[in-house]
C-alpha cells in the first residue's frame, strides 16, 4: 500500500484558495482528485467547512479516508483524461446522492504535472451535467447499443421536463434483454402497442416517440428491445428486490427499475412523476441521474478539451 505523501505547503495553499473560491462561488463542496493517499487529519483541517469528496483510481489511495469523515469515490478510470475523470466523479457523486445536481463544486486536481496539485476549477453541475457526453453512457458497458440508449434517455428526459399538457408524468423504460424482462412482466390491462407491426414500433421514429409520450400517462412500464423496438407497454414489472438498497423517498416505480436491472441485462430508465428526475439503473444500482433542467440536454462527442465557452 502506498503511504501518505507529505502534506505540502502548495497543497495547503490550494486548500485555502479553494475555501475562498467556494465562498465567492457559493459552492459548498470540494472534489479532490487524488493520486496518493494524504494525511487525512491535515486535509480535514485545511478544508474545514467544506463537504469534501475524494476520488481516486486505486482503493489504496483512499484507505482510511472514509473513517476520517470524507466521502470517497473510487474511479475505474486509469489513464482517462482529467476532464473525463472529473466528470465521472461528479456523475457518481450525484447518482449516489453525495452531491445535489444543482450544486456548484470546486474541483482540485493535478491538471498539468502528474503527482502535483496544480489546478482548481469552479464547476456548476447543472451546466456541466446538462452536456452529457456519449462517453458517459458508454461507461455503462452495456450490451444495449448506444443509439437505442441515447434515444430512450432523450425521450425520458423530455417526458420528465415537459410532462403532458402541463401535468407531470412519470414512467419507466426497460431497455434491452427483452426476453428476460418479459418473464418478469405482466400487462396492467390493455397494452396499447400490441397488434402493431415491428416497423410501427421503432423508438427512433418521431411519431412513435410522440405516441409514447401519450401512453406514458398510463400506469406501468415500457419494454424496449436492444434494437429500439417497443415490445410492450403498460407492464407491471416484478423482480426480486433482495440485496437492493435505494435512497429514501424512492417508491415502487424506482424499486421495480432497480430490481429488473438486477434480474436482467437491461438498463432501466425511470422518470419520476414527483420531480421529473431521470435515473438509469444497471445491475440494481443507480448509475446516472439526470435532472429536468430547463434547457434541452445536448449530446456531444467526447472531447479532450474542456467545454468551449466564453471566458469568465
Ligand atoms: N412494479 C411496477 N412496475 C411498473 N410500474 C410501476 C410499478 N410500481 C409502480 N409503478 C408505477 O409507478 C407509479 C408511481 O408509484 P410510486 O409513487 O410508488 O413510485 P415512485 O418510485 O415514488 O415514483 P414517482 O417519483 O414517480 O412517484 C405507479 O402509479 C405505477 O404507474
Amino acid at each position: 500500500m502506498s503511504s501518505p505523501v507529505k502534506f505540502s505547503e502548495q497543497l495547503e495553499t490550494f486548500c485555502l484558495v479553494a475555501r475562498q473560491l467556494a465562498k465567492t462561488a457559493e459552492a459548498d463542496s470540494l472534489l479532490f482528485l487524488l493520486e496518493h493517499p494524504q494525511d487525512w487529519a491535515k486535509l480535514r483541517k485545511a478544508t474545514e467547512g467544506l463537504n469534501v469528496l475524494l476520488a481516486a483510481d486505486r482503493a489504496a489511495d483512499l484507505a482510511g479516508a472514509a473513517d476520517a469523515g470524507f466521502s470517497v469515490i473510487q474511479l475505474v478510470a486509469s489513464d482517462s483524461p482529467v476532464y473525463e475523470q472529473l466528470t465521472r466523479a461528479l456523475l457518481e457523486s450525484v447518482a449516489d446522492d453525495l452531491l445535489n445536481p444543482a450544486a456548484c463544486v470546486i474541483a482540485m486536481y493535478s491538471g498539468f504535472e502528474a503527482g502535483v496539485i496544480d489546478s482548481l476549477s469552479v464547476i456548476r453541475l447543472d451546466e456541466h451535467l446538462g452536456r452529457l457526453t456519449a462517453q458517459d453512457l458508454r461507461q455503462l458497458e452495456t450490451r444495449v447499443p448506444l443509439d437505442t440508449l441515447k434515444t430512450a434517455v432523450d425521450l425520458a428526459v423530455s417526458i420528465g421536463r415537459e410532462g403532458r399538457e402541463g401535468k407531470p408524468v412519470g414512467t419507466l423504460f426497460v431497455v434491452g434483454d427483452h426476453r428476460t424482462v418479459l418473464k418478469h412482466c405482466h400487462p396492467l390491462g390493455f397494452d396499447p402497442v400490441k397488434g402493431y407491426g415491428t416497423h410501427e414500433r421503432q423508438l427512433n421514429d418521431p411519431k412513435v416517440r410522440e405516441a409514447i409520450k401519450e401512453i406514458a400517462q398510463l400506469d406501468g412500464a415500457f419494454v424496449v428491445a436492444s434494437d429500439g423496438t417497443v415490445v410492450a407497454a403498460c407492464q407491471h414489472v416484478s423482480a426480486p428486490a433482495a440485496d437492493i438498497t435505494l435512497s429514501k423517498g424512492l417508491g415502487a416505480r424506482h424499486w421495480a427499475a432497480a430490481s429488473i436491472s438486477r434480474a436482467s441485462q437491461a438498463i432501466a430508465i425511470s422518470v419520476s412523476e414527483s420531480n421529473g428526475t431521470v435515473r438509469l439503473f444497471q445491475n440494481g444500482e443507480v448509475m446516472l441521474r439526470i435532472e429536468p433542467f430547463r434547457r434541452a440536454m445536448k449530446w456531444r462527442d467526447f472531447e479532450y478539451e474542456p467545454a468551449a465557452g466564453g471566458q469568465d
